[in-house]
């Protein structure tokens, strides 16, 4: 990170309660965090903070409040904030194919920048640092994660049918063999190869996609088994469950990486740990479109790498973590009966030192310690909502909100501080998402 405009050399963050979310769940009272070059340098009480190396240093103060892991969202697709709100309470295979892939025909390398922008404002905006992202024009959203200074995995979407971002399939997966070479050397960017879905993609397409993730190291991600229609669907399609095509087409193993996973039987959780591949748990988009539950207690039993993810704004409706994990939990207990099930320690580590396992950088990310990536969130925990708090997790997923974050930084920069973002002009985002809105549905918004 280099001095200049609006950026320091050394950042400290002081004054709050140190959440690490290490092994033994360290707190450290009114404790300070001194970063350099993206990284941390140390995590300790703020009376034992080093002093400063030059006069370039900048602090946050979080006065008393929460210092965390920024939040990893492990399943989203942040230009679909432009169809927020577009298509609500219908069924999934209704939702996307008579209103999502129709709208979709109409997207244009402005709208998904535009519109991954507006969803990158308000990830920063809810403390979320890093992303996993599928979408079409996957350049853009590359674009917007990258002016917002955000941490993503990115992929552009593959499927049988043409696409308006590379028109046929095989320009689809020369895109993706380039893009993933383009973002290698990128210290917060990668890229993944991302075929859609076990229906929309065929055994030839799969086979390409699988050989191009081997021959990369690159991650595979794919929507899978994400209600009891889709698995009868592929089974008719390709004479057998999602989880056992993978296999039969060799993709299960640590580069899978599949969203949703709701219908999967306990054999096929098991499956899932032995080989290392990772889940991305959508509990809020999996309610909204009745796709069902996921077995998320069997898998954290299992050892499964999961990971929470909102999903697109035309499924949730929004980009908030906090909201995520309250439903994470409360969903589980209500479904098994259980109010054990998913507890707040567990959930938080769903977004942040587990959710690091997931996203691929374990250990690095999604954790507070000497060494570590520098994303870092501070919660204003002075509020009435959340006020007393005897215990920070029990806040963090049944009472915070994603407003309650009031200073953002990823890979040592602030993104946000004092809740004014940095590193956009909101209201120039706003304006043009609305405007890509209007001109990509042809509806007035109000
Ligand atoms: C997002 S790029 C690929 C494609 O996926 C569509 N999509 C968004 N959410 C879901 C979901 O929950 N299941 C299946 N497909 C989904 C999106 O609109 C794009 O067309
Ligand atoms: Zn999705």
């Amino acid at each position: 990170m280099q001095a200049g405009a609006g950026q320091v050399e050394e950042l400290c963050i002081t004054g709050g309660t140190v959440l690490t979310m290490d092994e033994a769940g360290s707190l450290i009272p009114d404790g300070a965090l001194l970063i350099r070059q993206g990284r941390i340098a140390y995590c300790g009480p703020t009376a034992a903070l080093p002093p400063a190396a030059d006069s370039t240093r900048r602090v946050l103060r979080a006065r008393g409040g929460l210092i965390m892991p920024g939040l990893i969202n492990a399943h989203t697709h942040a230009a679909m904030t432009l169809m927020r709100g577009l298509a609500d309470d219908l069924p999934l295979d209704t939702w996307l194919n008579e209103h999502i892939f129709p709208a979709e025909k109409n997207l244009t390398p402005q709208a998904v920048y535009w519109g991954a922008m507006l969803g990158c404002l308000e990830m920063i905006r809810s403390g979320i640092t890093a992303f996993c992202d599928m979408y079409l024009f996957a350049r853009q959203v590359a674009r917007a994660a990258d002016d917002a200074g955000l941490r993503a995995v990115l992929g552009e979407v593959l499927y049988d049918f043409d696409s308006p971002s590379y028109g046929q399939i095989d320009n689809g997966l020369a895109l993706t063999r380039d893009f993933i070479a383009e973002l290698a050397p990128h210290p917060r960017l990668s890229a993944a190869v991302m075929p859609h879905a076990l229906y929309t993609c065929s055994r030839g397409l799969m086979e390409r996609a699988g050989a191009l993730s081997a021959e990369t190291g690159a991650c595979l991600d794919i929507h899978l088994a994400e209600n009891r229609e889709e698995t009868a669907q592929v089974q008719k399609m390709w004479g057998a469950r999602p989880l056992a095509v993978l296999e039969d087409l060799g993709l299960v193993n640590e580069r899978l990486w599949i969203d949703h996973g709701v219908d999967l039987n306990q054999a096929e959780i098991e499956r899932l740990a032995q080989a290392g591949a990772r889940v991305a748990h959508c509990p809020e988009s999996n309610m909204k479109l009745a796709s069902g539950v996921a077995p998320l207690p069997a898998m954290l039993a299992a050892g499964v790498k999961v990971g929470l993810g909102t999903d697109g704004c035309a499924s949730n409706n929004d980009q908030d973590l906090f909201g995520e994990m309250d439903s994470c939990a409360k969903l589980a207990k209500a479904a098994n009966l259980d109010p054990t099930a998913a507890p707040a320690e567990a959930v938080v580590g769903l977004c942040t030192s587990r959710g690091a396992v997931a996203f691929g950088l374990p250990g690095e990310l999604g954790v507070l310690r000497p060494g570590a990536l520098a994303d870092v969130i501070v919660l204003d925990t002075d509020r009435p909502h959340l006020t007393p708090m005897y215990n920070p997790l029990s806040h963090l997923v049944y009472a915070a909100r994603g407003s309650d974050v009031v200073h953002t930084v990823c890979h040592g920069r602030v993104l946000m501080a004092e809740g004014v973002v940095e590193v956009m002009d909101q209201e120039e985002v706003v304006a043009k998402a609305r405007q890509q809105a209007m001109a990509l549905t042809g509806r007035e918004v109000l």
